[in-house]
């Protein structure tokens, strides 16, 4: 794998994170470079899909949570800066299981630029045929982008759902679970297109899948109890991890 000098894209300092009384993250300290995979690991429970959605303030929706320390984006700290929607923009998500909504392939696609106020046809038309080819899907859905999104394979509507923050042209991707509910064909699918992405965005994925996480990252963060334990290249936590508790994990001793 490539070792290229790459930057910070999101610097994360001492995050600690309450829901109401009870901490979900301790002193979480992660550095996260630009247009690499950056996979997140651990057991049930241990706060990675929590981490996860401080990255864009998805966990502002909930209610009582309570969140300190330093989260900057491209030097810009995220709590302290107010326009939400700008950071939603530039940090885009994509969910366990497609959500598309019940509209056509080629709405789905065109919802959020048209939310920003995009009304030309002609720049729709080519917006939603770049995200769906960047997401790989296009070829299989040229013919029929009016139908309704739902007729299509999970592992198609998770596609469009990627080609959907695409099209918001967001700077990272942050996926969470991206293919535990797809079959192994179309996890491959989005796994190689996880890899072809990665040219382009600065990607981070909660990951429940060992083999996926060392197929697809460049690094990985091994969480427990709401705390970072090792975070490092990739090969370095499957192959040679410094702290016994990742050993333990990654072989399958717990989790
Ligand atoms: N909305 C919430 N309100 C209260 N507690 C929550 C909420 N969401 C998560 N938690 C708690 O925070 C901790 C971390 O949960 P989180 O979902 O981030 O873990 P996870 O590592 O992503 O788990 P999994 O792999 O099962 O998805 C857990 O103890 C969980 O019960």
């Amino acid at each position: 794998m490539e070792r290229g000098y790459k930057a910070t894209k999101i610097n994360v300092d001492k995050l600690n994170l309450f829901y109401g009384d009870k901490q979900a993250l301790f002193d979480v300290s992660l550095n996260i470079q630009e247009k690499e995979v950056t996979a997140l690991i651990g057991p049930s429970g241990c706060g990675k899909s929590t981490f996860l959605r401080t990255l864009n303030r998805m966990n502002d929706l909930i209610e009582g949570v309570r969140v300190s320390g330093d989260i900057t984006v491209d030097g810009e700290n995220i709590y302290t800066s107010q326009d939400v929607i700008k950071l939603r923009t530039k940090v885009g998500m994509v969910f366990q299981k497609p959500n598309l909504f019940p509209m056509s392939i080629y709405d789905n696609v065109a919802y959020g630029p048209r939310m920003q106020g995009i009304k030309n046809k002609k720049v729709l038309d080519a917006l939603v045929e770049e995200s769906l080819r960047g997401a790989a899907i296009w070829d299989e859905v040229k013919d029929r982008l009016k139908t309704s999104a739902l007729g299509l394979s999970g592992g198609q509507q998770q596609r469009v759902c990627i080609a959907r923050a695409i099209a918001m042209k967001p700077d990272v991707i942050l996926m969470d679970e991206p293919t535990s509910a797809l079959d192994p064909i179309s996890t491959l699918k989005v796994e190689e297109l996880i890899s072809e992405l990665k040219k382009d965005y600065t990607i981070v994925i909660v990951t429940h899948n060992m083999q996926q996480a060392a197929r697809i990252s460049d690094k990985t963060a091994f969480f427990l109890n709401g705390e970072v334990i090792e975070y490092d290249e990739t090969d370095v936590i499957f192959q040679t991890p410094n702290d016994s508790r990742t050993e333990d994990y990654i072989t399958g001793r717990f989790g």
